[in-house]
């Protein structure tokens, strides 16, 4: 579809380099290592604490910038974890694990960002751009901390598969994040706190999937840095034939660098050491020389 007249000054400059987000290294993609405290995590990497503090540890060792832990399950149909039950599982982990690198909470509940931010958390990441519970805006904005918003229709896992419909999903989610992002500034958290996820696979089909992916420079216009999370997802195993989340490393690897040609500034994903890998490569092509990480 061609793009709106009211969008042309939207669209974003030839993407130099990843803005800058969470006072972490700008300039290249920042890899966000997933630490799932889940039982029924969709990509089969839901562990107990002492083995997701031990995976968070290695993601480190391994070059991730950022680890994201949560203690609830968002994949299509999952149950959904009261606030407690999901402080029980993710505070010994976090505790454990922020010290050692920064740290984002991945949940929905007021009280369990707090409880994280208190437990040293210095990044929320919250799949319904807090707006499942009233209060998490007030604590992100008290907080004074980054937090990364992601489109979603509705709230809950639970039925947004069944919401999977748009005109035009680019535009849609664009506008969502446009309109979130101008929302939350006007509640008092900076725009330059904040960074944009389209959603991936969170009430979308893979047309859908595909069509934000091919599109994703529209959502640099936004202005914040963009999180994609594509990492196993089910669409990837559609299009490459592998049914077992857990296969799925090569073609989350090829929909990362395909994402980071696009503009994405972080990358949310299982398999840290392969994507930091094909990463420094992207890196060395993009930028004409190659040498060590810095
Ligand atoms: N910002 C952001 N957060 C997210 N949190 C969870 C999942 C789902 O993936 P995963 O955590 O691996 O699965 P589960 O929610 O089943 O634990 N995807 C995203 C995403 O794409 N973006």
């Amino acid at each position: 579809a061609a793009i709106p007249p009211d969008w042309q000054d939207l669209l974003p400059p030839l993407v130099e380099a990843p803005l800058p987000f969470a006072g972490l290294p700008a300039g290249r993609p920042l890899v966000m290592g997933i630490v799932n405290v889940t039982p029924d995590s969709f990509s089969g990497d839901g562990v107990g604490a002492a083995a997701a503090i031990a995976r968070g540890e290695a993601m480190l060792a391994a070059g991730a910038d950022i680890l994201d832990i949560g203690g609830e399950s968002t994949r299509p149909g999952a149950d959904p974890v009261p606030p407690e039950e999901e402080c029980r599982r993710i505070l010994p982990v976090l505790r454990a694990l922020a010290p050692l690198a920064p740290v984002s909470v991945d949940t929905r509940h007021a009280a369990t960002m707090a409880a994280a931010l208190a437990a040293g958390a210095r990044i929320v990441n919250d799949v319904t751009a807090l707006r499942h519970d009233p209060g998490a805006v007030a604590v992100v904005r008290d907080a004074g901390v980054p937090v990364a918003i992601m489109h979603m229709p509705g709230t809950d896992p639970r039925t947004m598969q069944a919401a999977a419909r748009y005109d035009d999903v680019v535009l849609e989610v664009a506008g969502f994040l446009r309109d979130r992002v101008a929302a939350l500034e006007a509640a008092g958290i900076p725009r330059h706190r904040i960074a944009v996820d389209p959603g991936i696979g969170f009430g979308k089909t893979i047309e859908h999937n595909l069509a934000l992916l091919e599109r994703l420079p529209l959502l640099a216009g936004i202005g914040c840095p963009l999180l994609v999370g594509l990492s196993r997802k089910r669409f990837l195993g559609t299009l490459a034939g592998i049914p077992e989340a857990g296969q799925r490393v090569v073609p989350s690897i090829a929909g990362a660098l395909f994402a980071v040609c696009q503009g994405a500034a972080i990358l949310r994903v299982h398999d840290v050491a392969e994507t930091v890998q094909a990463l420094a490569v992207w890196r060395a092509a993009a930028s004409g020389h190659g040498g060590p990480r810095e």
